[in-house]
This record gives structure tokens, C-alpha cells and sequence, in this order.
């Protein structure tokens, strides 16, 4: 058995439930990997020359055990996020770590424990096997599978399954990833795939929809209303692109920030009206590696208010980091949150905490999505009322490049990889909501 049969299954019209699961599943399959012996090639580089296409190897990999509670699913597709890129360059640590500290918690968690990581938290496939105790899920279900591992023995996590003490983010801070032919994961991670689009399309949501909803949507993170201004750093990239997509929905004004012509008018494609082109105007925040100059901030500042009509930002969309966070924190309204999910450009953030607390502001820090807020972020990929924005779409093999053009800031939207799928364009199960959203699904494609 190879997975050329498994592939051969789930291309044929009419394999049932019954036939996936009488297929014997095969020893090993092809999986993207980064290497324990190898966390210390990039040593003594700088971030931006840390090439993740020397450090992601592609690998015959063994099927993992499956365990109760876990599903073992064909990946017809994935996408790349940037997590992977930090694993791929072993920043801020090589992942490795997470790996050995997710092993001592059970004598099953033991298997994530490897001299290699599977990366990849994205997945658009069919179920090929489900553990004892999972009865939602069969094998042939087509699905997506959202990245928050827990473990829920502890109370913390009982409201807001991101409290969970063990929440870990699969295929990044756990192995068996979805840039592989075959992923691992535990069943609660899985949701419908969203039956009009593609498999790439499908794939490529997930972990930035989830996280942009929690972060922008969802009370445990700012809360955007109807008429609120928010401020989007990197609007046409992974998380931005669907922050966008949500103020727009909910009746908000996004202020795009982005860095290029090209960048500009895919924010307007998205339906935005009010756009800084940041490398065009020339924002220099920081006068050295040390000083930061707040006339940037008060010229960035005026300048939304120039496309506002004088209103100031309720909410700004922070993911960059150190290079903008004094500035997002100076442009935010009295009584305005700054919410966060990273810190792209550095982690020790700098900013005048006068802005902060004289103007009654408010920083939130935010990561992924609980169960709940990944389910109805996907929910409303599958309603057609948010759509992917996929831009490329890259073979297993080119992975590594995949990883690079994020690295180097030289895609837009998500980027894509084609796993068991052979071409793009398959998996499509509702042809007339694909039809009638079509224009949307392929905003991003080719510019
Ligand atoms: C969905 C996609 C998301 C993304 O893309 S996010 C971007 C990528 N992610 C990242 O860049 C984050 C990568 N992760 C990290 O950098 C590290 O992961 C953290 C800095 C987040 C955490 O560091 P660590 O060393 O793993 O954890 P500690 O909590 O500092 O634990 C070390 C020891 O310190 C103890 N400790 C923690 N808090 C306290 C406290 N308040 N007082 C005293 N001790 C404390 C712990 O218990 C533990 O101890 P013991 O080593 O013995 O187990
Ligand atoms: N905590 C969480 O749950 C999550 C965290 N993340 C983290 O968020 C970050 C962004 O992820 P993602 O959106 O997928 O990445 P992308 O690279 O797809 O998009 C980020 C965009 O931010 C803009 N940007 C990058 N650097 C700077 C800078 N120095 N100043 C201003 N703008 C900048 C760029 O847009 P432009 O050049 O057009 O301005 C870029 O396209 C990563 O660090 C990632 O690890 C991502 C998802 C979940």
C-alpha cells in the first residue's frame, strides 16, 4: 500500500466510508522537515539571511501511532504560515524544545519527540483513520483541521480552551504538521471543509482566519463594532488579509497599511477605501537601532486622520512588532485597543506609556483561536461570507522557496502547497456557491 492508493481512493467518484477505512495505510509517506542536528547552521546571521530553503529537507517519514482521540488524515493540501518560517530559521528557539517538553507529558506524547519536526499547521484532506473514542469523524469525512492542541485535564482551560496549560499550536510546538502527505491530529482540531472551494483554497485560511477573529472579532480580543476605524498593519499579507475581510464584513473601516502599488490595489480589490502605502511615505519610526522619533508617529498619525475626516483609530491590528508598536499605541483613540498576536520585527517593544494610560488606552495580547473561535471563523469561510487569499500555490518540493518568498516579504495573502493533490482546482463539491463567489475566491491570484 502506497499513498499513490490512498490518492487513487479519494480521486474516485464513489469510495465510501467503508473503502477508506479497509485501506491498509501505508509504512511511510513524504513529510517538509527541519533537522535537530542542523538548529545551528544559520549561527551568527542575520534574521533576513537565514535561508529556510537550506534548512527544510523533504523526508520519507514512518505513519505515526494513532492514539485515542486523534485522527490520521491524507493531506491533499496545505498552506505556509509564518511559524513555519521560525522554525525553519530556529527562531526565537529551535522548535525542538516544544518537541521535548511535549514528551515527557504522557507516554503518547512521547512519539512527538523526534530527531526531526513535521511543520506545517494547515491542512485541507480526507480522514483516513480515527482513534478509539472519536465517533464525529469517519473515515473518507473531507476536512480542514484548525492547529490548537490541548490537552483539557485542567480546569484553566475549561472556558477558553487557549488557557489550556498544555495549549500547544500543532505542527509548530507539536510534530506530525500538515506540510506532509499524512499529518496527525487530535480529532477536535477537525472542522467541514468548505465544500465550494479547492483543496489549496480551503487549506489556506485556517490558522490566519482563526487567529485575525479572535484577535479583531471575538471578545477575547478587541471586540470591533459597527463604525469602528482600524488600523491594519500588512493588510495584503496572511493575518491583515483577513482582518481586512472582517472589518470590511462587520461594518467597520479598515485603514490599510501596506507597501507596495501592487499590495495597495489588492487591498482595494478586498473592498478598502482608506490605504497608506507605508514604503511610499517614507515612515522611518526609529532614528537608530535605539530612538525611536515621535514626529514619525505624529506624521503617520495625521495622515489618518487626513483619510479618516479627522477621526483617530479605535482599534490598531498589531502584528509587526517592535518596529511599529510606539507608533500604533500613539495613534490609537482615547479609550482604544492595541491588539496583538506578534511581534514580527522584534519582541522587546518600545512606546511611550504616557499615550497609554493618559489616554486611557488599552493593549491586549492575543494568539490563535479557542476551539470555538476557529470553528466560527471557518464557519464563515464555509458560508462564503469570508474567502481565502491564496496567491501561489508551490509543489511539496518547493517548500523550502514557499517558506523563503514569506521570509522575504515577497508574497501576498497566503502561499499554498499542493501535498497528495496532484493540480490545483480539485476537491470542489458545490459548483454553484464556487460560481457565485468566484471573483472573491481569486482576488488574490496572480498579481
Ligand atoms: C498560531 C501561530 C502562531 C505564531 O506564529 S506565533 C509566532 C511564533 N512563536 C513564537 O515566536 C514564540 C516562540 N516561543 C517562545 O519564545 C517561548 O516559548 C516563550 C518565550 C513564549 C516561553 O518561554 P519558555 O522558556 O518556553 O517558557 P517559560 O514559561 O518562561 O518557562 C520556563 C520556566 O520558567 C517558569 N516560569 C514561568 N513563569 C514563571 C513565573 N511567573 N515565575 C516563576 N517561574 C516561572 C516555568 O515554570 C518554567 O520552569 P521549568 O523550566 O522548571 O519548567
Ligand atoms: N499569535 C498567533 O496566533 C499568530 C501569530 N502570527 C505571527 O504574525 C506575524 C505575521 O504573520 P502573517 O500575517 O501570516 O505574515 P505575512 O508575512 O503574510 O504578513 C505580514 C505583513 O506584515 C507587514 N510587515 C512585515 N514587517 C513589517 C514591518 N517591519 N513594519 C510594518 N509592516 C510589516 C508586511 O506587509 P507590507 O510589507 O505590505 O506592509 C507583511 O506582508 C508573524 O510573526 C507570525 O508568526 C501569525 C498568525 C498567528
Amino acid at each position: 500500500m502506497t499513498v499513490k492508493d490512498i490518492l487513487d481512493a479519494i480521486q474516485s467518484k464513489d469510495a465510501t466510508s467503508a473503502d477508506f477505512a479497509a485501506l491498509p495505510l501505508p509504512e511511510s509517506y513524504r513529510a517538509i522537515t527541519v533537522h535537530k542536528d542542523e538548529t545551528e547552521m544559520f549561527a551568527g546571521l542575520e534574521t533576513r539571511d537565514k535561508d529556510p530553503r537550506k534548512s527544510i529537507h523533504l523526508d520519507e517519514v514512518p505513519v505515526p501511532e494513532l492514539g485515542p482521540g486523534e485522527a490520521l488524515v491524507a493531506v491533499m493540501a496545505s498552506s505556509v504560515n509564518y511559524n513555519s518560517v521560525w522554525t525553519s530559521i530556529f527562531e526565537p528557539l529551535p522548535t525542538f524544545g516544544f518537541l521535548e517538553r511535549y514528551g515527557k507529558v504522557s507516554e503518547l506524547t512521547k512519539r512527538h519527540d523526534l530527531p526531526y519536526h513535521i511543520i506545517g499547521s494547515d491542512l485541507a484532506g480526507v480522514v483516513l483513520r480515527t482513534g478509539p473514542g472519536v465517533n464525529a469523524w469517519k473515515p473518507g469525512d473531507e476536512v480542514v483541521a484548525h492547529c490548537l492542541s490541548v490537552e483539557l485535564e485542567s480546569s484553566d482551560g475549561h472556558n477558553d480552551t487557549m488557557l489550556d496549560p498544555e495549549q500547544r499550536i500543532w505542527g509548530f510546538e507539536t510534530n506530525f504538521g500538515g506540510l506532509a502527505e499524512v499529518a496527525l491530529v487530535k480529532s477536535n482540531q477537525l472542522m467541514p471543509k468548505p465544500a465550494h472551494l479547492s483543496w489549496e483554497e480551503a487549506a489556506a485560511p485556517g490558522l490566519v482566519n482563526s487567529t485575525a477573529y479572535r484577535q479583531l472579532v471575538s471578545r477575547n480580543g478587541a471586540q470591533m463594532k459597527q463604525g469602528d476605524n482600524v488600523l491594519i498593519w500588512g493588510a495584503s499579507g496572511g493575518l491583515g488579509s483577513y482582518a481586512t475581510q472582517f472589518a470590511l464584513a462587520g461594518g467597520a473601516t479598515p485603514i490599510c497599511v501596506v507597501s507596495s502599488p501592487q499590495k495597495a490595489e489588492i487591498a482595494r480589490r478586498m473592498g478598502a477605501e482608506l490605504i497608506i502605502d507605508r514604503n511610499a511615505e517614507g515612515y522611518k519610526f526609529w532614528k537608530d537601532e535605539h530612538t525611536q522619533d515621535p514626529r514619525e508617529w505624529k506624521r503617520f498619525g495625521k495622515r489618518i486622520r487626513e483619510l479618516t475626516g479627522g477621526e483617530d483609530v479605535d482599534i490598531v491590528f498589531e502584528h509587526p512588532g517592535r518596529e511599529t508598536f510606539g507608533a500604533s499605541v500613539y495613534v490609537t483613540r482615547k479609550g482604544g485597543t492595541i491588539v496583538t498576536c506578534a511581534s514580527t520585527s522584534g519582541y522587546h517593544h518600545e512606546y511611550d506609556n504616557r499615550y497609554l494610560w493618559m489616554s486611557l488606552k488599552r493593549i491586549i495580547g492575543s494568539h490563535f483561536a479557542n476551539y470555538r473561535e476557529a470553528w466560527e471563523a471557518n464557519r464563515l469561510i464555509s458560508k462564503g461570507k469570508i474567502h481565502p487569499t491564496l496567491s501561489k500555490v508551490y509543489s511539496l518540493e518547493d517548500t523550502g522557496q514557499a517558506a523563503y518568498d514569506v521570509h522575504r516579504n515577497l508574497h501576498q495573502g497566503k502561499v499554498g502547497v499542493l501535498c497528495l493533490a496532484p493540480e490545483e482546482g480539485l476537491g470542489v463539491r458545490d459548483e454553484e456557491m464556487r460560481a457565485e463567489h468566484l471573483d472573491a475566491i481569486n482576488r488574490f491570484r496572480n498579481v
